[in-house]
C-alpha cells in the first residue's frame, strides 16, 4: 500500500523574476514527524504556502495522499489540516464554541468529532472557558484541534513551538508525537528550534536558499556525526594503539576523540585494556542539529 501522504516533486517558485524555490523534492510517509529546517529567508514559508494551496507553484507537482493539488484540489485539501499563520480563533467564545462554529462551516463533520478532537489535544478540562483566558500553548492546541476536525492524514504546522514557554513546548512536542504514533498522522513541522526538531522528528529536510540540501533520518544524520570521547590513563600509548587500528584521533582537554562505530567499540576497548591502558571513561557525543546544519550548509548560520 502506498503510504505517502505528501509528495513534492521538482517544485519551483519564481516571484518578480527571482527564483525563490529552485526545484525541490521530498515526501512524507504515514505516521512520521517530518522537520523542515532552514535559515530565515531560505524558502520554508513559500514552500508551505504552495503545499496548502495559498500560492501557485511556477513548476513542479504537489500531491497530498495521491491527489494532485492542481487537478484535484478539493480531494487533496480534504486530507490536509494546517496552521500556517496564527490559528483563527474567536477570543470571546469558548474553545468548544469555536470548534462548533468551524465544524458547522465544514461538510460532513459528525457531532461526536468535536469531543474527539478536544480529547486528542488534551483540552477537555478547559474547553468551556473563553479562549481569551487561554495560554498561548492552549490556543495552539485548540488550533490543532480545529485542524483535526476533518480527520486529515497530513498536518502542517508552521513553527508550532514559537513563543511557548518550556512546559508549553514539551506539551506541544508530546502532542505532535502522539498524533503521529498513535493516530498515524504525518506531521510536517517547520521550525528554527533545531533542538526541538531533534527531539520530535523522524526525518528532516534541510533547506537553504531555495534548495533542499539533504533529506535524511534524524537518527542517521546524527549517528554519522557521532564521536567517542575516551578518558584514559596513558594518552600517548592509547593514541599509538588507535593509530595502529587506523582510527583517527584528536586530543581535547586531556581526552581522546575518535569516530563512533557501534560494532567496533568493544574491540577497540579490549585492545587498549590488553595493552595495559586503563579506560576510565568512554562517552558518546551526539552533535546538535545546529552543528550539523553549519556543516551541511557550509557555515551559513540558521538565524
Ligand atoms: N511575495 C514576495 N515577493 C518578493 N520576495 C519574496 C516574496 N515572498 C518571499 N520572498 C523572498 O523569498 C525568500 C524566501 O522567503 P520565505 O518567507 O519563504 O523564507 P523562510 O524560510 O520562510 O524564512 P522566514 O523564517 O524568515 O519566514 C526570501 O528571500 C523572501 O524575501
Amino acid at each position: 500500500m502506498n503510504n505517502t501522504t505528501l509528495a513534492v516533486k521538482g517544485l519551483r517558485k519564481v516571484i518578480n523574476g527571482k527564483e525563490i524555490i529552485k526545484g525541490i523534492d521530498f515526501d512524507l510517509r504515514q505516521g512520521e514527524v517530518f522537520g523542515f529546517l532552514g535559515p530565515n529567508g531560505s524558502g520554508k514559508t513559500t514552500t508551505i504556502r504552495m503545499i496548502v494551496g495559498l500560492i501557485k507553484p511556477s513548476a513542479g507537482k504537489i500531491e497530498i495522499c495521491g491527489y494532485d493539488i492542481q487537478k484535484d484540489f478539493t480531494k487533496a485539501m480534504d486530507n490536509l489540516g494546517c496552521i500556517v499563520e496564527n490559528p483563527e480563533l474567536y477570543p470571546y467564545l469558548t474553545g468548544w464554541e469555536n470548534l462548533k462554529l468551524f465544524s458547522g462551516m465544514m461538510k460532513g463533520i459528525k457531532k461526536t468529532r468535536v469531543q474527539e478532537v478536544v480529547d486528542l489535544v488534551g483540552l477537555t478540562s478547559r474547553i468551556h472557558d473563553k479562549v481569551r483566558t487561554y495560554s498561548l500553548g492552549m490556543k495552539q492546541r485548540l488550533g490543532i484541534a480545529q485542524a483535526l476536525l476533518g480527520k486529515p492524514k497530513l498536518l502542517i504546522l508552521d513553527e508550532p513551538t514559537n513563543g511557548l514557554d518550556p512546559s508549553g513546548i514539551r506539551e506541544m512536542r508530546e502532542l505532535i508525537k502522539f498524533l503521529a504514533v498513535e493516530e498515524g498522522l504525518s506531521v510536517f513541522v517547520s521550525s528554527h528550534l533545531l533542538s526541538e526538531i531533534q527531539l520530535m522528528c523522524d526525518r528532516v529536510a534541510i533547506i537553504s536558499r531555495g534548495t533542499v540540501l539533504q533529506v535524511n533520518e534524524v537518527r542517521a544524520l546524527l549517528s554519522e556525526q557521532q564521536q567517542l570521547q575516551w578518558r584514559v590513563d596513558q594518552i600517548e600509548e592509547a593514541i599509538r594503539i588507535f593509530t595502529e587500528l587506523e582510527i583517527g584521533t584528536e586530543i581535547v582537554n586531556d581526552t581522546i576523540l575518535t569516530s563512533y562505530n557501534e560494532e567496533e567499540v568493544g574491540k577497540w576497548n579490549k585492545k587498549l585494556v590488553e595493552q595495559g591502558v586503563t579506560v576510565k571513561e568512554m562517552t558518546r557525543k551526539v552533535p546538535h542539529l545546529e552543528e550539523l546544519f553549519l556543516q551541511v550548509t557550509g557555515g551559513e548560520s540558521i538565524d
